[in-house]
C-alpha cells in the first residue's frame, strides 16, 4: 500500500495541485482517465477547462450515472460532464453508464466488460460524507464489480442540493464496482471539506472496512490523496 498524502490548506492551491498531477500523467503517456463528478469535481474541471491541456486523443470512463434520470436531465451525470469538462475540453471517446437504459443489469454487465478491456491509467476520486467512491455505499464488497445500487438516505439527502427536492432524488444508480475501481494504474483522491473528515481519518488510521468505502484505496499501490484537512497522518 502506498498512499502519498498532501494537505493543501489553499483550496486553489490544492486544485492547481491537482491539475499538475494531470498534466504529468498526460506528458507520461496516460490515455485512458477515469473521471468522477460531484460539487468537489467542479473546481477542478473549471481549471481543466482553462488549461492548455490536450484530451483530444484520449479516453474517459465515468464512475457512475443515476438510474431513470435521462441523458439530457440537467442532473444527470452526463450532463454534468458535458457542461463541466467535455463541451469545453473534448476526448477522443467518452464513457457513462446509461442509466435510462431498458435492461440495467444488461448495462451494468456491458460497462464492466468495457472497463476489463482498457486500462484506467488515473482515476479521479471523490467521497461521499459517508465514506462512498462512485456510489458504493458502506457494506459493499470490495470485489463487487459494475452493478446496480440503492443509493442511502444519508446520499440522496447530500446530493439533494442540485434537485429541487429530495423526492426528485434518484433511488437507485449504476456504479463502477470498488474492485473496478482499484483496478486503475493510479487513484488521484480529492477530500475537501470538514464533511469529509471522519470518512478521511479513518482511511488515515490505516483500518480496511467494508463499512467505510474509501478505506479499500488502502488495498491499491498508487494514491495520491489531496486534502484541506489538517490530519496527523496515522498508521499509513
Ligand atoms: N457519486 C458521486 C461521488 O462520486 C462523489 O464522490 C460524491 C461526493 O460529492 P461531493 O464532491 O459533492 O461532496 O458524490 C456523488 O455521490
Amino acid at each position: 500500500m502506498t498512499l502519498k498524502l498532501e494537505i493543501w490548506k489553499n483550496q486553489n492551491e490544492l486544485y492547481n495541485r491537482a491539475v499538475e498531477i494531470i498534466s504529468e500523467q498526460l506528458m507520461s503517456g496516460a490515455k485512458t482517465f477515469g473521471l468522477a463528478t460531484g460539487g468537489t469535481m467542479i473546481p477542478l474541471y473549471k481549471n481543466l477547462r482553462n488549461s492548455k491541456l490536450d484530451f483530444s486523443h484520449c479516453q474517459s470512463v465515468n464512475l457512475d450515472e443515476y438510474v431513470g434520470v435521462s441523458k439530457d436531465h440537467p442532473e444527470s451525470y452526463y450532463t454534468f460532464m458535458r457542461s463541466h469538462l467535455f463541451d469545453a475540453k473534448p476526448f477522443k471517446v467518452t464513457n457513462i453508464p446509461d442509466g435510462v437504459a431498458e435492461d440495467i443489469q444488461k448495462e451494468s454487465k456491458a460497462y464492466e466488460n468495457l472497463l476489463k478491456s482498457l486500462t484506467v491509467d488515473l482515476q479521479i476520486l471523490g467521497v461521499g460524507e459517508n465514506g462512498h467512491i462512485g456510489f458504493n455505499e458502506p457494506g459493499t464488497a470490495f470485489t463487487s464489480e459494475t452493478h446496480v445500487v440503492e443509493l442511502t438516505t444519508s446520499t440522496r439527502e447530500a446530493n439533494a442540493r442540485f434537485f429541487q427536492s429530495i423526492e426528485e432524488v434518484p433511488k437507485l444508480a449504476i456504479t463502477m464496482g470498488i474492485s473496478s475501481i482499484l483496478r486503475a494504474e493510479c487513484i488521484l483522491l480529492l477530500a475537501i471539506g470538514e464533511k469529509k473528515r471522519p470518512a478521511i481519518e479513518a482511511l488515515l488510521k490505516g483500518k480496511i472496512t467494508e463499512d467505510i468505502p474509501v478505506t479499500s484505496i488502502l488495498q491499491h499501490s498508487n494514491v495520491i490523496l489531496l486534502t484541506d484537512l489538517s490530519i496527523e497522518e496515522e498508521g499509513t
